[in-house]
């Protein structure tokens, strides 16, 4: 059984149709790779997958609170620590697992620090983190190894396989080769037909894009 599928979906950006009949099914134990150029809708799909943004058409089927989102933004509190950072997302998720997931992203030395004044690779080392503090089931990722050196995109490989054996799953859009056992998804198959371009924007695009 998946624990993420996609049915049809058809995704816009700002009103603009991007892809369309995009279909995948993410079994437990297993990572998906979107890939393809710049722009052609890897961020759209996965904001649509997160329920950031209602699909054009078509269906996203999930069990509820089975996603975490890992976007682009790191998504930190400067003004606190590393460790407040977590705990505040473990407060969120409901769970206590702050201590582990410092540990198992190499952030114990920094778990005093303020986020403001963590480098860029650190900071995305703290981002990735709160996947672990989410409890949650499916990753949804967008660029993760962004700003990470080498340890550190092996070392997240080695988390997200780790998460995979426990019955996790992850969706991924990435260029970086992360060393999974992973299916691959080319968009450019579901590139939306320009007769389909211009769409009308929604009230929903007019507010959050
Ligand atoms: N806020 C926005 N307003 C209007 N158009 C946007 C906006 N954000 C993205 N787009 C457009 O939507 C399309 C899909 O963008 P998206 O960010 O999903 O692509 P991507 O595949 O993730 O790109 P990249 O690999 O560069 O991150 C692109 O043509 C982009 O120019």
């Amino acid at each position: 059984m998946s624990l993420l599928s996609a049915h049809d979906l058809a995704v816009a950006r700002a009103g603009v149709p991007v892809l369309e009949g995009v279909g995948f099914a993410l079994a437990a134990g297993r990572a998906l790779v979107l890939r393809g150029p710049n722009g052609i809708g890897k961020t759209t799909l996965l904001r649509t997958v997160a329920g950031l943004q209602p699909p054009l058409h078509g269906r996203v089927q999930a069990a509820p609170d089975a996603v975490a989102y890992a976007a682009h933004a790191d998504g930190v509190k400067g003004t606190l620590s590393v460790t407040e950072n977590l705990a505040f997302w473990a407060s969120v998720f409901g769970t206590a697992s702050v201590a582990a997931a410092i540990d198992r992203m190499n952030l114990r030395d920094l778990a005093d620090r303020r986020a403001a004044n963590l480098s860029a690779g650190q900071k995305r080392r703290l981002g990735l983190a709160r996947l672990l503090v989410t409890g949650r089931p499916v990753w949804v990722m967008d660029e993760p190894t962004v700003s990470l050196d080498t340890a550190s995109v092996q070392l997240f490989g080695d988390v997200v396989r780790d998460h995979l054996a426990a019955g996790g799953a992850a969706l991924i859009a990435t260029h970086i080769d992360l060393g999974l056992d992973a299916d691959v998804l080319d968009l450019g198959r579901f590139r939306a037909r320009p007769a389909a371009a211009g769409g009308i924007r929604s009230a929903f695009d007019e507010a959050f894009t």
